[in-house]
């Protein structure tokens, strides 16, 4: 393979990394020591898919190849006001979805961009799972497989080759972000819902200090003990329920001993998912835990829809807002 070292502008305007020339593709490669400890040494390269302006700044879709999905992957990303006319660096807020999402659902039906916009954070909103990748049964159930990656690394074939949704949000996407928009390094959130409630609630206890503020609307908060959980981690992890405990967001919780961390809980009293999402077990683990704090929001008569999100989205921007500005 052929490699010639040149220096060109990359996707957004700077001209600091590092390209190759292989025999198959052009393509720009960054080397470095990022904020997080990670070498940074795959294809970072990110295509634009669609612009929309909204409340003065931009919805895009990118897509792009990621290594640790072993596929091409679609994420939404909104740029507010701030890093578009003043081009000033932004906290960047990350959103999970849940089960058979993919990037749209919270771009178009939440309606966080005048938030967003209104606080100046970039949010980054990934697919549930890898697609296009062609495994037996991917597509079977809507719990499973395509759309239902459950942001864990999977351990069990033919899932594991592709199903590092886990990897590929704690690091290939930060790094993505990085090295592709104008963020400020070391200020970071995550939040989600459901599936990608417990997501975030699990890449944040996992990796102390990598966010710096954490929210869930409606998490699965013990998913060893439910149906949505037991068959996403029989299925990725395996059969024995012992493995299952590091990919349990009430579990991690029990054992957390790192800095002090926050999580902010949102919950619909009417939510009809409530027997998959069990709120009040993780509750009762950071109550007896020193190092966790929460704050737990119970919402009269909402369900588990995006008509909830919607209601809720606000209070989930300020509080991150106030946590990434101080930061
Ligand atoms: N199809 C299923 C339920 C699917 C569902 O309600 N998905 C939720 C997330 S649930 C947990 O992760 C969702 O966000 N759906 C997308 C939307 O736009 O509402 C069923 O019918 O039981």
């Amino acid at each position: 393979m052929e490699r010639n070292p040149l220096r060109l502008p990359s996707v957004s305007g700077r001209s600091s990394f590092i390209y190759s020339i292989t025999k198959h593709s052009f393509r720009p490669k960054r080397f470095g020591v990022l904020s997080f400890g990670h070498i940074m040494t795959e294809n970072m390269t990110i295509e634009l898919v669609t612009l929309s302006k909204s409340f003065g700044g931009e919805q895009r879709v990118y897509r792009h190849k990621s290594a640790t999905l072993e596929c091409e992957m679609t994420f939404g990303v909104f740029l507010p006001p701030a890093a578009l006319e003043e081009k000033k660096r932004c906290p960047v807020l990350f959103f999970l979805s849940g089960l058979t999402c993919t990037h749209e659902n919270f771009i178009q039906k939440s309606g966080f961009q005048q938030y967003a916009a209104k606080h100046n954070l970039i949010v980054v909103n990934p697919d549930t799972s890898p697609r296009g990748v062609n495994i037996a049964g991917q597509d079977d159930s809507y719990d499973f497989g395509s759309g239902a990656g459950f942001y864990v690394d999977a351990k069990l074939e033919p899932w594991s080759k592709h199903y590092k949704m886990y990897s590929y949000v704690t690091q290939e996407l930060v790094d993505v972000v990085n090295a592709n928009l104008p963020v400020v390094p070391g200020k970071r959130g995550i939040f989600g819902h459901s599936m990608g409630g417990h997501g975030a609630l699990i890449c944040a206890l996992k990796n102390p200090g990598l966010y710096q503020s954490v929210s869930a609307f409606a998490p699965i908060a013990n998913p060893t003990k439910t149906a949505w959980g037991e068959k996403a981690l029989t299925g990725y992890i395996g059969p024995n329920p012992a493995d299952w405990a590091e990919w349990d967001a009430t579990s991690l919780v029990s054992q957390y001993e790192s800095t002090p961390q926050e999580l902010f809980i949102d919950q619909g009293a009417k939510d009809n998912f409530m027997n998959n999402l069990l709120p009040e077990n993780l509750l009762s683990a950071a109550a007896g835990n020193d190092h966790i704090q929460t704050i737990y929001k119970l919402r009269e008569g909402y369900d588990h829809s995006y008509f909830y999100i919607a209601s809720f989205i606000a209070e989930h921007f300020a509080y991150h807002a106030s946590l990434l500005k101080a930061a």
